[in-house]
């Protein structure tokens, strides 16, 4: 359950008069979700979502809020931020920072079918052209010095054939340069579990948290590794060639990036094994996480070594 912090009708209606969006209707807490406190918010003017920030402080809330308002505006789907009469998009509510974002429809999908996939790639690549225009930027925090240096805090926890593995492609990637590749606005995070199916189509990409800029192509590499991964941790082809084709069907990979793609797809999955590998064995207290198994991208990451075919 992920209401950390209760707000009651009273409080939110008045929190509610610096927005002109009429009269509270009703507040219902929001069960999924791990890192914030979400709410369905139905006022007289329609239904919102209320996000309750547990971890981000109110003054690094702009670039993200701000990236999802630009990103809506150039039709990319994806939750707009609503504005106050103070022209803000979030202020303190109970003590910490709050935003309330417009009420997709739909729902994240577990077993994702081919069309759906083929959407998320065709989105994504749409996501890329609008933020070039996005003026704020944000370096990544879990590039390849954060991964380098958190694999050198968990190779004592881990076995030996594990760590010899984490240290092999830590290596691998230090003799790897991405600087030539384009770059741009990424998500960052685009799991399934970061984006709402309307049936076939996209209702919203969500969780806009890990945004920053860097290179495109790690951000298609990201969602391959998760929407095209099957129960049994293997990728499924005709799911990674679907989402890659749609995505190129919006802006086609530079030779150079098809060049790149085997080392992405590996960069990518290393990005995910050390941050799980980190909340396993380091947990930072208080902090509102569950772990999830890093092992997944540790099979990815020795997968990718060997393969062949990368389904460009
Ligand atoms: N704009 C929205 N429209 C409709 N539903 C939403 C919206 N934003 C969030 N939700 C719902 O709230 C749930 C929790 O949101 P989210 O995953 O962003 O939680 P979080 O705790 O902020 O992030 P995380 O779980 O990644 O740590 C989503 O699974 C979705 O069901
Ligand atoms: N999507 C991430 C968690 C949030 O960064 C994972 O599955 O490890």
């Amino acid at each position: 359950m992920s209401v950390y912090t209760t707000v009651d009708n009273d409080t939110l209606a008045q929190w509610l008069e610096r927005y002109a969006l009429g009269e509270l209707v009703e507040l219902k807490g929001i069960a999924a979700g791990i890192t914030n406190t979400n709410y369905f918010v139905t006022t007289t003017h329609g239904r919102y979502v209320l996000t309750i920030f547990e971890v981000l402080k109110l003054d690094e809330l702009p670039y993200y809020l701000e990236l999802m308002s630009h990103l809506a505006r150039h039709g990319v789907a994806c939750p707009a931020p609503i504005a106050d009469h103070t022209d803000n998009f979030a202020s303190l509510l109970a003590g910490k920072p709050a935003c309330l974002v417009t009420c997709l429809p739909g729902s994240d999908v577990e077993a994702p079918n081919a069309a759906q996939c083929r959407a998320v790639g065709e989105m994504q690549a749409q996501l890329h052209l609008a933020g070039a225009t996005f003026p704020r930027k944000m370096h990544n925090p879990r590039g390849p010095r954060w991964w380098s240096q958190t694999a050198a805090t968990v190779y004592p926890y881990m076995n030996e054939a594990d760590a010899a593995s984490l240290r092999a492609e830590v290596h691998f990637q230090d003799s790897h340069r991405f600087d030539h590749l384009p770059t741009g606005v990424v998500h960052a995070d685009l799991f399934k579990d970061n984006v709402l199916m309307n049936g076939d189509t996209i209702a919203g990409f969500i969780d806009f948290y890990y945004a920053c800029n860097d290179v495109l192509l790690y951000d298609v590499a990201i969602a391959v590794n998760d929407w095209a991964r099957r129960p049994d941790g293997e990728i499924d082809g005709e799911l990674a060639r679907t989402l890659l084709a749609g995505y190129q069907s919006i802006r086609p990979f530079e030779a150079e990036e098809q060049r790149g793609w085997p080392v992405m797809l590996r960069a990518a999955a290393l990005r995910f094994w050390t941050s799980r590998l980190l909340d396993l064995y380091q947990p930072q207290e208080g902090e509102l996480t569950y772990t999830k198994d890093p092992k997944v991208f540790q099979r990815l990451v020795e997968a990718h070594r060997v393969r062949s075919d990368f389904w460009l």
